[in-house]
């Protein structure tokens, strides 16, 4: 990984996240965020809550339009890629969303002489979309990928997923992992490329830290009450939990979502998000796959937006803080990974993984030529 003029180790965790969240005592900092009822931005915990019907009716909505006809498939990951004619919605989408392969051009030359971080989520923009979350692997040809571009840039995975369940599937130590959506964050060991204890990684930042007890607790709960619903799961994250209704008929759907917002009645320090066919309980904290991405930014001292280019690639929702705090900072590419228009922060976007695994040779190719 090129870490030239900038530092592996994140030095001072705390006082970054205390800057990031603006300012709280840094023994609350530490490891637990605004523990309570209230988000530091005053958000109502409650209000969120009562939204859950509404909140998987957009996921509906999202299911429904990833599985319409007009969907390009893809053969490298063994689907079906009959090319179809694009539909005017998808050009007019893709006119303000343009491809990021089409763009590369301008993508790199923006880049030059400046030093580009890189930034991937996981499911969905490394491996396809299955049905079992457990059977998401990344294929050989994408972890190649992943290991070349981690050779010439700072390379981070920031997934929904546990840490540990993420390094399983992507099985590359030199890279950046923030698990649980941003909220446990590790880097590479400071003498990974020399030191005999060359596996070693050190924490960094588990903001939700106190909320352990809470999530197992939860789980159980969520555990016990989608039993009786056919092809509800429940999925521990560690800082967050999913519930995945993929496999549920479509008539249990709003029942899943009842039983969740149930469950979360006793727990008014969790909120529920939708992400693809899955409801994902997390903890009320100012915390994101955004503010993720800017603590490590910070961390690794490439926080001059002047020099540094920061390429953030994912396909989901939660996708969306990460897009909106690069635009916010007037500095990098948000790149959405979407079949189907959508609303977005992103500048550019991908089809698919394959797209997504193209765009990263090209960034490889591109570097080694440029030096
Ligand atoms: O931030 P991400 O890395 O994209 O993680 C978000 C969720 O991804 C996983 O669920 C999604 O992918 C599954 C496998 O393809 C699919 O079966 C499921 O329907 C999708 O929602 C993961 O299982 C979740 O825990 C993450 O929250």
């Amino acid at each position: 990984m090129d870490l030239s003029n900038s530092s592996p180790v994140i030095t001072d965790p705390v006082a970054i996240s205390q800057q990031l969240l603006g300012g709280l005592p840094s023994n609350l900092m530490q490891f637990s965020v605004m523990p309570g009822g209230y988000s530091s931005s005053g958000m109502n915990v409650g209000v969120s809550r009562l939204k859950i019907e509404e909140v998987l009716v957009n996921g509906l909505l999202d299911a429904m339009k990833s599985s319409s006809p007009r969907r390009r498939l893809n053969v490298a990951f063994g689907e079906d890629n009959s090319s179809e004619e694009e539909d005017p919605a998808y050009s007019a989408w893709m006119a303000k969303c343009p491809s990021a392969l089409a763009s590369f051009k301008q993508i790199v030359a923006s880049a030059q002489g400046k030093k580009i971080a890189v930034f991937l989520d996981y499911d969905g923009t490394l491996s396809p979309i299955v049905d079992d979350p457990d059977k998401a692997v990344m294929s050989p040809v994408m972890r190649a990928a992943v290991r070349n571009v981690a050779k010439y840039f700072p390379t981070a995975i920031v997934s929904g997923r546990s840490r540990n369940k993420v390094f399983e599937f992507v099985k590359l130590k030199e890279l950046y992992y923030a698990g649980s959506h941003g909220m446990d964050i590790m880097a590479p060991s400071a003498n990974h490329e020399h030191s005999a204890e060359k596996s070693k990684q050190a924490n960094l930042f588990q903001p939700a830290h106190d909320f352990l007890p809470m999530i197992d607790e939860v789980t159980k709960s969520l555990l016990q009450v989608v039993s009786g619903i056919e092809g509800a799961t429940v999925e521990n994250n560690k800082f967050c939990v999913s519930v995945h209704y993929r496999n549920v008929a479509e008539k249990d759907w709003k029942l899943v979502a009842r039983l969740v917002n149930e469950v979360l009645e006793a727990f008014p320090r969790l909120k529920v998000t939708n992400g693809r066919m899955v409801l994902e309980v997390r903890p009320v904290i100012d915390w994101d796959k955004g503010k993720a991405v800017e603590f490590l930014l910070q961390s690794l001292g490439l926080n001059d937006s002047e020099n540094v280019i920061p390429i953030y690639i994912g396909d989901d929702r939660t996708d969306e803080d990460a897009f909106k705090v690069l635009r916010q900072r007037n500095c990098g590419y948000g790149i959405l990974v979407s079949q189907v228009p959508k609303e977005t922060e992103a500048f550019y976007s991908l089809r698919d993984p394959s797209e997504v695994m193209e765009f990263l040779n090209f960034l490889v190719r591109w570097k080694k030529h440029s030096v």
